[in-house]
């Protein structure tokens, strides 16, 4: 498969290229020049499928012929080592938890998928590759965690000071090794910036090879692709209109949804589940894209003022507002909202979500209420404990630590500080062995 800009002044190049580069020289997202929907039989065999055989069918035609099919499988196998269970919460709301992974996020499965995708292409390789990230919360720690001692990797996140939750903080900053966390004195719009900038630098360019673990990068993005297959699997025997709630920020997971979709996977609508970073609400609304600065809440990995991967769902609905809102819903939620959802979730259904769940989880209520013969299944994308100062205020009950979790909790931190571009190339040049 190869792959254009979106910017659409850059040559098109194949899976290897746009993967090591991350981002194209035009400062342009990359995005498949093909679609191909899976067969019929696909979809109707899909019961007698495993979740390996799944993904490798959605994924395959877009890392090919760069990935043999064989190492496709084995990459997929060791991606998927874990569990994506769809769990009742009543006749028509589920959902479908993505936090069974090594870090406790959905972020797990394209990071390491990405991590052994460039491990592949890097087996014969000499020069170094520096992968940049910017987080929120949850790709950092993903991102360590998947690239952790992978052979000529170096791995620089930039992170915002103060605004990740505490376990979010120690799965990025304490596996060391090949592993560098900046904290950044500003918000995540900040981080993400400083990370395309240095995209952009001849000077720095010239001398290392950059990529993105963000889901700018092909790798981490499709992926995520697999989620919304895995639910369906589960449910579409009992379910026919099926709708997914996905709490979203920087929209990456919703438009992996969207290109599962163009593969056929028969999925009714989707809901942007925002909270109070609403640039995609309000677009729907007023049809004015105005990216603005990120606001501080408490499902903070969504707090995303500028979302990279809207212009890729743009691209997808061929930039046509009425096909995009005929298939897309968005809500936008307070902090307050959202506290009331986690309490409504444990009181009424037992069920202990994170913030971010919440928010999806009143994405489903605000869509239910027009739709009423949907099934809503919302993302549940973190662990509760990784949120514990917001979640135990709210629920009267102390939530046993997960063994990933203790895993970190004892390590010792380990950052730089940094408040502008020009420390960020200080530290990229430091790299350089
Ligand atoms: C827990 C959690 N939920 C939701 C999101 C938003 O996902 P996306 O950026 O793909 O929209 C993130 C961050 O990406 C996250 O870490
Ligand atoms: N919410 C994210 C922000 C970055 O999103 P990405 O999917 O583009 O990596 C985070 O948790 O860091």
């Amino acid at each position: 498969m190869n792959y254009y800009s979106l910017n659409k002044k850059a040559p098109n190049t194949s899976f290897k290229e746009a993967v090591i580069k991350g981002i194209a020289p035009d400062k342009g997202l990359y995005f498949p020049e093909t679609i191909t929907p899976l067969p019929a039989s696909f979809f109707e065999n899909i019961d007698n499928l495993s979740y390996e055989a799944i993904a490798f069918e959605a994924i395959k035609q877009f890392v090919s012929p760069d990935i043999p099919e064989d190492v496709l499988k084995t990459i997929i196998a060791e991606t998927l080592s874990f569990d994506f269970p769809v769990v009742k919460i009543n006749d028509q709301v589920s959902t479908l938890e993505l936090f069974h992974g090594p870090t406790m996020a959905f972020k797990d499965v394209g990071a390491r998928f990405m991590a052994r995708c460039l491990g592949y292409f890097n087996q014969n390789n000499t020069e170094e590759v520096t992968v940049l990230v910017a987080t929120s919360g949850d790709t950092g720690g993903a991102v360590a965690n998947g690239f952790l001692g992978v052979k000529g990797v170096k791995v620089v996140i930039l992170y915002p000071s103060g605004k990740v939750s505490d376990i979010q903080e120690k799965q990025l900053t304490t596996l060391k090794q090949n592993i560098t966390a900046l904290e950044v004195d500003g918000v995540f719009d900040d981080c993400q910036d400083m990370v395309k900038r240095a995209f952009l630098d001849d000077e720095l360019t010239s001398k290392m090879q950059l990529t993105s673990a963000n889901s700018i990068n092909v790798a981490r993005w499709l992926p995520q692709m697999f989620y919304f297959f895995f639910a369906y699997k589960q449910l579409h025997k009992t379910h026919k209109k099926i709708v997914f709630s996905v709490p979203s920020g920087n929209f990456g997971n919703i438009c992996a949804g969207m290109m599962a979709q163009q593969l056929g996977l028969p999925i009714h609508h989707f809901v942007a589940a925002n909270n109070e970073n609403n640039v995609v609400t309000e677009y729907l609304t007023t049809r004015l894209y105005q990216p603005k600065p990120s606001v501080q809440t408490i499902s903070n990995a969504m707090d995303v003022g500028n979302p990279s991967n809207f212009i890729r769902i743009q691209e997808i609905y061929k930039h046509n507002f009425e096909a995009l809102k005929s298939n897309l819903s968005s809500f936008s939620f307070s902090d307050d909202q959202t506290r009331e959802a986690l309490k409504e979730l444990y009181t009424d259904f037992k069920y202990i979500a994170d913030p971010h769940g919440a928010v999806g989880y009143l994405g489903c209520k605000s869509y239910l209420k027009d739709n009423e013969d949907a099934h809503c299944v919302f993302l549940e994308t973190a662990h509760p404990t990784k949120f514990l100062n917001v979640v135990e205020d709210i629920i009267p009950e102390k939530i046993e630590l997960p063994s990933q979790i203790k895993a970190v909790m004892d390590e010792e931190k380990a950052s730089i500080p940094i408040a502008h571009y020009d420390e960020l190339k200080a530290v990229l040049f430091n790299t350089l062995s």
